[in-house]
């Protein structure tokens, strides 16, 4: 039996600390500008449930390893937690608890009845097979199981996962359970799903930020998974011209523009972009240092640093990952005249969506695909439009103000609770 588990030195700080650091940071200014007391600043910092578990995973060889697997319930003060489940190599407790933190505010911010939750399992799936990751997937549930449920907590899927993992969730737990939850089925092939509605969102917010004509805009995306290769397509399909996208393999770039389905194919036969032979290749950072209009990181964390922000020259920065610019780089991309519009704003498509279809499921009611997409449209350009305006009353960035209103909610429902003053 081998135990994998990430190897840190108390000296190092990983990528997730690095992470809840640039959360706490963000909850810490809007706190400051909301003039919270320390009880509600302390239990805003502080996760309600945090569980660990150690997931026993039968190779095919035979072998079995054990993986380390999270579920961070941050907060739930306004309903059920909600929030994705990420299998990433890299992904701690720390990198969870930021997640889950995030999600608290996007849902908040979007004035939906969920708290904030998130799941990890620090794994490579791409080192599983499929039974391997069913197996994994299915055991990590039985593990999680007592923070389950449509009134507990409710998975989506992130980094690493999609909605097959999210199929083999929803039978693990109802067959524990006794009955069947009810969802929507994953038709065969798969489908856009929750990233395409993430996707979806990411283009309303772009072009809210925009207030141009998005015709011949020029676009990079870092990240052509789930969320960034779709939102690349929408964004070329709403008249930009996605020029540049990277995954961890590289970047390709074509000045006039990448043919989309021609990478899409090619990256589904490759598995990575490199060498994709309609565009130049670009080292997998240059992306950021592109002159472009508009650049989406779509990746991981922290993608954004210190470092590199003094070279970005996009005078639009759409963030359709969860925390990819650092407290610090946020300050350079101000500075330098950058508009950014923010993880927990940008990329609310999703798990807006999420919302709708639970409401459904609640309802026992059945709404076109249209009708679901033209209210998660009506809301997330309310949401932008409730944000600009604070921001500009205020003299606040997108990122503060949409902090100022999601932790003004969920501090609301605390007082109002009398969880806390
Ligand atoms: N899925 C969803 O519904 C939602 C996702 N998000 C956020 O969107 C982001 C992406 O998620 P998703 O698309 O689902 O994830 P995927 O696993 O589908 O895709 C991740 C992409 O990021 C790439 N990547 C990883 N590291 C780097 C790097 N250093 N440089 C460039 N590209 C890199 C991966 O490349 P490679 O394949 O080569 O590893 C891959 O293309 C995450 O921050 C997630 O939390 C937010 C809301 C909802
Ligand atoms: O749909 C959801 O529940 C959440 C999606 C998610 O994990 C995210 O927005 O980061």
């Amino acid at each position: 039996m081998s135990v994998m588990v990430p190897s840190t030195t108390p000296a190092q700080i990983t990528p997730g600390r690095q992470a809840l650091d640039s959360t706490l940071h963000q909850l810490g200014q809007a706190a400051d500008h909301l003039g919270l007391g320390d009880g509600l600043r302390t239990m805003l910092s502080t996760p309600r449930r945090s569980l660990t578990v150690s997931v026993p995973v039968r190779r095919e060889d035979g072998r079995m390893d054990i993986v380390q697997g999270y579920r961070v319930q941050h907060n739930v003060s306004r309903g059920p937690a909600k929030g994705g489940l990420r299998f990433h190599p890299g992904t701690d407790i720390h990198e969870v608890t930021a997640l889950a933190m995030w999600m608290t505010w996007k849902c908040a911010l979007a004035d939906i009845p969920y708290g904030g939750a998130k799941g990890g399992v620090a794994v490579d799936p791409l080192t599983l097979d499929s039974r391997e990751l069913e197996r994994l997937t299915r055991r990590y549930v039985n593990e999680i199981l007592p923070m389950m449920g449509p009134d507990n907590d409710i998975p989506a899927p992130d980094v690493g996962t999609d909605e097959q993992t999210m199929a083999w969730i929803m039978d693990a737990y109802s067959s524990k359970a006794g009955h069947t939850l009810p969802s929507k089925p994953v038709p065969p092939g798969g489908s856009p799903g929750q990233a395409g509605a993430t996707s979806r969102g990411v283009q309303i917010a772009a072009l809210a930020a925009l207030g141009r004509s998005p015709d011949g805009v020029t676009v990079a995306v870092q990240g052509f998974g789930k969320v960034g290769a779709l939102t690349a397509q929408y964004l070329a399909d709403a008249g930009c011209k996605v020029v540049a996208v990277s995954d961890a393999s590289g970047g390709v770039y074509a000045p006039a523009g990448l043919d989309l389905a021609g990478l899409r194919a090619w990256v589904a036969e490759s598995g990575h972009v490199l060498g994709y032979r309609h565009a130049d290749a670009l080292g997998r950072d240059e992306l950021f240092e592109l002159n472009v209009d508009v650049l989406v990181p779509a990746a991981l964390e922290s993608a954004i640093t210190e470092a590199n922000a003094p070279h970005v020259r996009a005078r639009l920065v759409v963030e359709a990952a969860n925390g990819p610019t650092t407290p610090e780089a946020d300050e350079i991309l101000t500075a330098n005249g950058t508009t950014v519009v923010p993880d927990i704003l940008a990329n609310a498509g999703g798990v807006i969506v999420s919302y709708l279809e639970w409401v459904q499921i609640m309802q026992a009611a059945s709404w076109s695909e249209e009708q679901a997409e033209q209210r998660m449209r009506h809301l997330m350009e309310s949401t932008y439009a409730e944000v600009a305006a604070l921001a500009a009353r205020r003299g606040l960035t997108l990122r503060q103000a949409a902090h100022v209103i999601a932790v003004g909610r969920v501090a609301e429902a605390h007082q109002t609770r009398a969880l806390c003053s």
